[in-house]
């Protein structure tokens, strides 16, 4: 089992299984994945394709069970919380970021940044959020609605959004997928921020190792297994690192051996 010495788990899962479908189409998309996401860290999660990066992803975040095993926000375990327990615990205390953005249409910039909050029927800091308005540096588009907006900007309004209501650990699901280079630079740059600054707990499924690069460490999947990590990651290790697994992957080599304990994973790849 993963352990992380000194380091508070703002979520996590032991043992994860998820399977799919019955019978002959029965597919295990996690395979006992022991995982935690410490609080201030920026954790990226990598993989082939189907390698089952968004099913951890949904399942940590409370958006999908798990078959067996068990997901945690902070010391809440989301397998004992009923649907309307579990929708209030997402609501507050789970940032997402999605590649689509998200925001609602009819909504302007800052009633977009302040909906989780003014659906918490919280107040909210405002001075909280004025600097992140500030940080995000959208302060003079306030009052305009998404679709007057670029898609740099859009998602740093879901960016700010995630984090209004400083909530335990923020989610985000391929941030930079609809971006061009230099607005993804600037949405992984705010989420770094969040991370050295606030002390957020960020995680993010990603298939860019440029976008991996902005972690403090990347976990790789393959077959539904956590096969490695990567601390201190630049975007060319990542490749590299990718370029083995996809050819592992099509080699159809899965040895069994893939689940990761504390030492495991290259490049001095031991978590701190
Ligand atoms: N709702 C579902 N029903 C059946 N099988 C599913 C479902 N969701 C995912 N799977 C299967 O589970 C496995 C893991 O899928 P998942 O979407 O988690 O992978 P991924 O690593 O996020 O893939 P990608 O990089 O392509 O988005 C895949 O084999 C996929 O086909």
């Amino acid at each position: 089992m993963t352990t992380v010495v000194g380091l508070r788990a703002a979520a996590r899962v032991e043992d994860a299984v998820k399977t799919y479908g019955l019978g002959d189409t029965r597919v295990r998309a996690l395979d006992h994945v022991t995982v935690e996401f410490p609080v201030a860290r920026f954790t990226a999660i990598m993989g082939p394709s189907g390698s089952g990066k968004s099913t951890l992803m949904h399942c940590a975040a409370g958006l999908d069970t798990l078959t067996a095993g068990s997901a945690w926000i902070g010391d809440t375990e989301l397998g004992t919380l009923n649907d309307r327990r579990l929708t209030v615990l997402r609501r507050e205390k789970v940032g997402f970021v999605f590649q689509a953005f998200n925001l609602v249409p009819t909504l302007t910039v800052r009633e977009n940044i302040t909906l989780p909050l003014d659906l918490a029927g919280a107040d909210g800091d405002q001075e909280w959020i004025d600097a992140l308005i500030d940080v995000v540096g959208l302060g003079d588009r306030l009052a305009h609605r998404p679709s007057q907006l670029s898609g740099g900007q859009q998602q740093r309004v879901a960016v700010a959004r995630a984090l209004a209501g400083r909530p335990q650990v923020v989610f985000a699901d391929e941030p930079t997928g609809n971006l061009d280079s230099r607005s993804g630079a600037e949405v992984l740059g705010l989420l770094r921020d969040s991370v050295d600054t606030m002390g957020q707990a960020v995680v993010m499924v990603t298939h860019d190792p440029v976008a991996a690069g902005y972690a403090d460490e990347v976990l790789f999947l393959a077959d539904g297994r956590l096969v490695g990590s990567m601390t201190e990651p630049t975007a060319d290790r990542v490749l590299d690192r990718m370029k083995a697994l996809d050819a592992r992957t099509a080699d159809g080599i899965s040895d069994g051996t893939a689940a990761r304990t504390s030492s495991e994973g290259a490049d001095g790849g031991e978590r701190r």
